[in-house]
């Protein structure tokens, strides 16, 4: 920990659980940055304890034996981070009901990354997001400043708290080479571009990517949480012609491809610029 420099990690938001889908979801990563020579600037989230002021309470083997009495852990608002049996934080996450969610991660979850639990909730019934997510952001700092390292649930890709997420299928823009087309495809393609708000013409499958300048598109357009669909340009049966057409229509010869409201914003250079310069989120935001 002698550097000055500022390390990064990148660790996945936990999801916000209802009651209900406790752990089931899953929304943006993000990374984390911190100065290792001084302590992290501080969030607004008086109303919560630190991480390090929280006590450690006991998570019993058994799903079936009942968690610790409702005083201590409360079916609130709140922050919580869980602990292994040998007394590493395992994973940070925030809920509208701490103890749905314990639940949740017992039934899912080996018992021995799940032997202890500190909690915060918050002292309003109903926080807003944003406080619950600073407070997150708060203890994932704390612990980071002190160990150097995110807890391993908590990093990008790690699934064992989160669900991976669901990635909507690719939209194509014919049902197959079978159907004769009514209309020319620049008709179909204008029209898709101008029916969804953020498209990604890509080679292979938003879960699949067949090239690494698509995978990367698709991997920052994740990564900011849009809500994005893509087309896969070397799928012959739905999307016939797609390839030589979209250049035409575009006036851009390569792939990736992203379009906003209908206009092409650009290829793999352009995007990763424009998110390494934090342009990306106005973008969308339009
Ligand atoms: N510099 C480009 C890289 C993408 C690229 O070079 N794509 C090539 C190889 S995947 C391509 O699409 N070539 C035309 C083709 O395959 O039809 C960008 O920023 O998107
Ligand atoms: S398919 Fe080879 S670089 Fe994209």
């Amino acid at each position: 920990m002698a550097s000055s420099t500022a390390a990064a990690l990148r660790v996945a938001f936990p999801p916000l659980s209802a009651p209900a889908a406790a752990a089931s979801s899953f929304s943006s990563s993000t990374t984390l940055r911190f100065p290792l020579h001084r302590a992290p600037r501080p969030l607004a989230v008086a109303a919560f304890k630190k991480l390090s002021e929280a006590s450690p309470l006991p998570i019993p083997p058994e799903p079936t034996q009942p968690l610790v009495e409702e005083d201590a852990l409360p079916p609130k608002p709140g922050v919580y981070g869980v602990y292994d049996a040998a007394g590493e934080l395992q994973f940070v996450g925030i809920s509208r009901n701490v103890r749905a969610s314990l639940e949740g991660h017992r039934r899912k979850v080996p018992a021995d990354l799940c032997a202890s639990v500190k909690v915060a909730v918050a002292d309003e019934e109903t926080p807003d997001r944003t406080v619950l997510t600073n407070a997150w952001k708060s203890w994932m700092e704390e612990h980071i400043e002190s160990t150097g390292k995110a807890p391993p649930g908590n990093v990008a890709g790690n699934y064992t708290w989160v669900s991976a997420p669901q990635r909507p299928p690719d939209l194509r823009l014919t049902p197959g080479r079978h159907v004769q087309l009514a209309v020319p495809l620049e008709q179909l393609i204008d029209r898709l571009v101008k029916e969804n708000k953020v498209v990604a013409f890509i080679k292979g499958s938003r879960s699949a990517p067949q090239c690494g300048f698509s995978q990367r598109v698709v991997g920052i357009l994740e990564a900011h949480g849009v809500d994005f669909v893509t087309v896969d340009v070397l799928d012959e049966e739905h999307n016939h012609g797609l390839r030589d057409t979209l250049k035409t229509y575009s006036n851009w010869p390569t792939f990736p491809q992203v379009f906003v409201g209908g206009e092409l914003v650009g290829g793999c250079d352009i995007v990763s610029s424009m998110a390494e310069k934090g342009e990306l989120s106005a973008l969308f935001q339009k």
